[in-house]
């Protein structure tokens, strides 16, 4: 479970996240959505520990990041799929990210199986597309079996079979009894892969519902409609008028 209780971010220039309080729970895929800078990245940071809150908290298993014993146990993300050493094998980025955290090496076999990317093990990451990145990142994010998955654009330079296997996976992860929280500025994806959303605007919670909820809620034929209607007024940059 994610439970992020009256979260507020500043920033030097502005706040970034405003009160806002919304939870995730096990069991389903849940889409994390929101215009440009909305505020999605910095909760997940705050969630992940990579910045600290200037008031409210964001919780993973009902515990402050800073406070897991074992976070990659707890909580597993993909950020930025580039974020590896170029140089490094895709197994040995894994292995050492296994030995840090005090998990055991027998499972980067069956992981690099499970994300497709057995046969290029040995391959050095810096020769791989940026799918098979998000691939690796997606291996790291389960190398501890953890209850709570976080990943940001995850079909992000997937083809279209990279984007099914990584939909199905999301589904087989939350039937699994995870909490899959996931962001992403595709509506049409989110609408296949998500069962509740989290919308946020102007760092403010703007719908916490269904999918079928939003959609018929909003008496729009789709949820990029529903989403749009919802969000108008919160989206950082808007076209200007004048044509
Ligand atoms: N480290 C930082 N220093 C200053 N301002 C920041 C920092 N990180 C984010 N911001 C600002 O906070 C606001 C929210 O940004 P954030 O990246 O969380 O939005 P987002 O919803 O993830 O957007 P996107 O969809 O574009 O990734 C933006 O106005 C951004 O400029």
């Amino acid at each position: 479970m994610i439970e992020v209780n009256e979260l507020t971010k500043r920033y030097r220039h502005g706040v970034a996240v405003d009160g806002l309080s919304f939870t995730v729970r096990p069991g389903v895929v849940t889409g994390f959505l929101g215009p440009n800078g909305a505020g999605k990245t910095t909760t997940v940071r705050v969630l992940l520990g990579l910045a600290a809150p200037s008031a409210g908290e964001a919780l993973v298993g009902g515990r402050a990041y800073a406070s897991l014993h074992h976070p990659l146990r707890e909580v597993g993300a993909l950020l930025d799929a580039n974020a590896v050493h170029p140089g490094r094998s895709a197994v040995d980025h894994l292995r050492w990210l296994a030995r840090t955290n005090g998990i055991g090496p027998a499972r980067t076999s069956s992981l690099l199986e499970r994300v497709g990317l057995a046969g290029v093990a040995r391959g050095r990451v810096g020769g791989f597309s940026l799918g098979m990145r998000q691939r690796l990142g997606i291996a790291a994010a389960l190398l501890g079996d953890p209850g709570v998955l976080i990943l940001d654009e995850p079909v992000n330079g997937l083809d279209p079979q990279g984007v099914r296997w990584i939909r199905e996976l999301m589904r087989s992860l939350a039937a699994e009894g995870r909490t899959v929280l996931v962001s992403s500025h595709l509506m049409s994806e989110v609408e296949l892969t998500a069962d509740r959303l989290i919308v946020i605007g102007r760092g403010r919670l703007l719908a916490d519902t269904t999918v079928g909820e939003l959609v018929t809620g909003a008496g729009s034929a789709s949820l990029e409609e529903a989403y749009l209607r919802l969000t108008d007024g919160a989206a950082e940059h808007r076209a200007g008028g004048g044509w």
